[in-house]
């Protein structure tokens, strides 16, 4: 026993507290969200034993789900039926290092599964448990077989509808199937179960995915298909002759934030691709030429060049290529439309094709400018089968020629990142227009995000609906049977994850926020004293717009001292610089070159910094999903010690119980009975209207927008600096001296040169 510590009252003994953990200190042991541990289970008092209950009535509720949309196959139905489960669940912390196949399987039951043959296959009730202590709800939200045959049958009239309803009373709400398919336990069953490519099953492998995050766990079943690899290859290459193999569905999915939603949408569709190009069944109904088979949209470059770089990470040493959709680039092959248009060029172009150096000089000697040559190189066509793109890029492509959107023919798979933004008014049209483009009857769709709306859900219907209706009238041959839509949700719809720890803090006013994130900057409290974690580099800062995101990097340039690198490790990034300047942020800050990196909500979504310790919100964001989305950039892939600062001042007041209510709910999937969102304080916060959240959503807070809307007074206040009015006006005083001074010299020596003239003024008379 060391006496002096014990003895001692000095400050350094209590600085003996447990070390921080921290999203920068290491690879994360669990990606895992959800999961309880057995001690839990054992506790029915607690909430969740409660929630349980409720569950497990709703399973027992469970609708039988139709014969059409029992995809997962009849096995697990009829046999072992009603096994045991497993008493050992699946964790987040206590069980969570497991990470070799056979102990994660074990943790759902070891010898409670039936094997046929290779694949191993949990019985309905254990999949219905599995996908329930992770919290995962799997719906069909519409079934397009069912309207199909309500249009042939033909739509009741009016008046019988009316006569029927008297007679049986209102037609009760059409419940929504469940599904619960063959959950994905362990990385190692793709290739067991789904017969993933090899190579594919490797790179996944190098990347360190060993244990499925939810979203992978049910969302890969569902993508990968219904038939597992036995049964699939009798399956393959029947039915309609379109879709081949795997998603054979529309998907809505929304997981929380860092959850690895990436690989779950590329995976099923890389492996198809990889597939399809293998066996080189290049033909398509409906396509011709060459062109992107898939199509990721994402709302900004940042996060496509992220997705895109994902893809080639699990494509690396397969013949699938993908492309960043980049400037000058053509997606469809327009040779036809140029030789007709410009039949002289293309001629010259062919006789020059023979040789390099020949050609050259051949175009050389026909007049070819230097541009001309440099356009024609430019406007390659995408031979990659992946194109990875913002919404904007991809339209002004598909539009350059006539003005009217080209029709994608080959695009098989569509994907939005984001799907809620990219669905939102700003990029509605663009997106929709694009998905309107992919004219092939097999398309499959799919949207994923953290936060989902139920407009966003029903905008997703009724464009699956259109686009249907529009191809049925216009296509020359019987059209593939639909496919169902499925929304797959992981955990809380809408809601932060729960394994970082949220800080509201009440700043007053602009100088109070500037005050506070100095002292983020430079933590003084002793962590004996203050239980809270701090907030560590690297971290990022969100400002509402571009000039205050430009104005805090210039207030807080120098607070960070030279021999820590000085000015070099604060930077900002918005989507005012230029590309080069925005890509050369991105990779000093992803390197560790530059330590805090102020933005705007350009970087809100998406955008994985695996390391991020912290998040700190200078200005509220403008609205409930956006405080979920800028939060989630740290605490990715489970890793816990994440640190949420929001600051706010007297002109939030009226918007800011939205974010507290989050916080407030992501306090209470931690288990936390009252954490930084306090009941005093809801009660306390005024609700905002539906306008006011509409208002703030377009605008942000009104007080900090730039322009001539805000009167001089409200500017100064909140204006970003910290010199008081008095060392304003100084500085003013100064400022007006030093000009005053220049213009008086000017006029001297104009004077001296032209030895004055009449016409200037000389003083008034006495
Ligand atoms: N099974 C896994 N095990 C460990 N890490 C994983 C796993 N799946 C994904 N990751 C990692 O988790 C991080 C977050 O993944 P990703 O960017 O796909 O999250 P996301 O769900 O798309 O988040 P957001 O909603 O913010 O876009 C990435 O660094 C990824 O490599």
């Amino acid at each position: 026993m060391d006496v002096f510590k014990l003895l001692t009252r000095s400050a350094k003994a209590s600085h003996t507290t447990p070390r921080q953990t921290l999203p920068s200190s290491g690879e994360a042991s669990n990606p895992q969200l959800f999961g309880y541990t057995a001690e839990q289970e054992g506790q029915p008092n607690l909430q969740l034993g409660r929630k349980r209950k409720r569950e497990e009535d709703s399973v027992k509720e469970a609708i039988t789900i139709p014969k059409e949309l029992d995809f997962f196959g009849e096995a697990f139905h009829h046999k072992n039926d009603g096994a045991q489960v497993g008493k050992n669940q699946g964790s987040r912390g206590a069980n969570g290092n497991s990470q070799d196949g056979e102990s994660t399987q074990d943790k759902y039951g070891a010898g409670k599964r039936m094997v046929e043959g290779l694949v191993e296959r949990l019985s309905e009730d254990e999949c219905k448990r599995v996908l329930r202590i992770h919290k995962l709800k799997i719906t069909v939200l519409e079934d397009f077989h069912t309207e199909k045959e309500k249009d042939l049958i033909g739509k009741k009239s009016k008046k019988r509808k009316k006569t029927e309803e008297k007679l049986q009373g209102p037609p009760a709400k059409k419940a929504k199937s469940q599904l619960y398919p063959q959950p994905l336990t362990a990385f190692e069953q793709l290739r067991s179960r789904y017969a993933i490519s090899k190579r594919l099953a490797e790179n996944l492998e190098a990347q360190g995915y060993t244990v499925p995050t939810e979203v992978q766990l049910g969302g890969l079943p569902l993508l990968l298909g219904a038939r597992d690899a036995q049964v699939g290859d009798q399956q393959n290459g029947e039915g309609n002759g379109y879709g081949k193999q795997g998603q054979d569905l529309d998907l809505l999915a929304v997981a929380p934030t860092g959850s690895g939603k990436t690989v779950t949408f590329l995976v099923p569709v890389l492996n198809a691709l990889i597939g399809e190009i293998k066996s080189s069944t290049r033909e398509m109904d409906g396509a011709t030429g060459i062109g992107p088979r898939a199509i990721i949209i994402a709302p900004t470059k940042e996060l496509a060049a992220q997705i895109a770089n994902e893809s080639r990470k699990l494509t690396l040493g397969t013949t699938v290529k993908t492309a960043l959709m980049k400037k000058g680039m053509e997606v469809v092959d327009r040779s036809g439309e140029e030789m007709t248009n410009n039949h002289a060029e293309d001629e010259r172009r062919n006789d020059t094709s023979e040789e390099d150096d020949h050609s050259v000089n051949e175009l050389k000697a026909t007049g070819s400018t230097r541009k001309e040559r440099r356009k024609r190189k430019q406007a390659e066509i995408v031979k990659a089968a992946i194109l990875v793109a913002t919404p904007l890029a991809l339209l002004n492509v598909l539009k350059k020629h006539s003005g009217e959107t080209t029709p994608l023919p080959t695009v098989r798979y569509l994907i939005l990142d984001e799907a809620d933004v990219l669905l939102d008014p700003l990029f509605r049209d663009q997106t929709l227009s694009i998905w309107n483009a992919c004219t092939h009857p097999s398309l499959r769709v799919s949207l994923w995000s953290a936060t989902m709306g139920s407009n966003i859900e029903e905008l997703a219907i009724s464009t699956i609906n259109n686009r249907w209706h529009s191809l049925v009238s216009s296509y020359p041959v019987p059209l593939p049977p639909r496919v169902p839509l499925i929304r797959l949700v992981v955990g809380l719809k809408d809601s932060a994850i729960p394994n970082v720890t949220h800080k509201l803090v009440y700043a007053a006013t602009e100088q109070g926020k500037l005050l506070a994130l100095r002292q983020l900057l430079h933590p003084t409290s002793m962590p004996s004293i203050d239980t809270t974690p701090t907030l560590r580099p690297p971290f990022l800062i969100f400002t509402q717009t571009i000039p205050r995101a430009m104005a805090l990097h210039s207030e807080l340039l120098y607070d960070i001292p030279p021999e820590a690198g000085g000015s070099a490790r604060i930077a900002v990034l918005h989507a005012g610089l230029p590309s080069m300047a925005r890509d050369s942020v991105m990779t000093r800050f992803r390197r560790g070159e530059v330590w805090v990196l102020i933005t705007t909500d350009l970087l809100a979504r998406g955008v994985d910094f695996r390391g991020l310790n912290g998040v700190v919100n200078y200005d509220v964001p403008n609205s409930a999903a956006a405080y979920v989305h800028r939060v989630g950039r740290t605490g990715r892939a489970g890793r816990e010690g994440g640190v949420a600062v929001t600051l706010y001042t007297t002109e939030d007041i009226p918007y800011i119980k939205n974010v507290a209510n989050v916080i407030r709910a992501s306090e209470k999937l931690q288990g936390k009975a009252e954490g930084d969102a306090k009941k005093w304080l809801l009660d306390a916060l005024p609700t905002p209207s539906k306008r006011d959240r509409q208002k703030l959503k377009q605008r942000g807070v009104e007080a900090r927008r730039p322009g001539k809307a805000a009167d001089a007074k409200t500017k100064a206040r909140t204006r970003i600096s910290t010199k008081s009015g008095w060392e304003k006006r100084m500085e003013n005083n100064r400022r007006g001296a030093i000009a005053g001074s220049r213009m008086r010299k000017k006029v001297n020596e104009e004077g001296v040169k032209g030895g004055g003239s009449e016409s200037e003024f000389e003083g008034f008379a006495d």
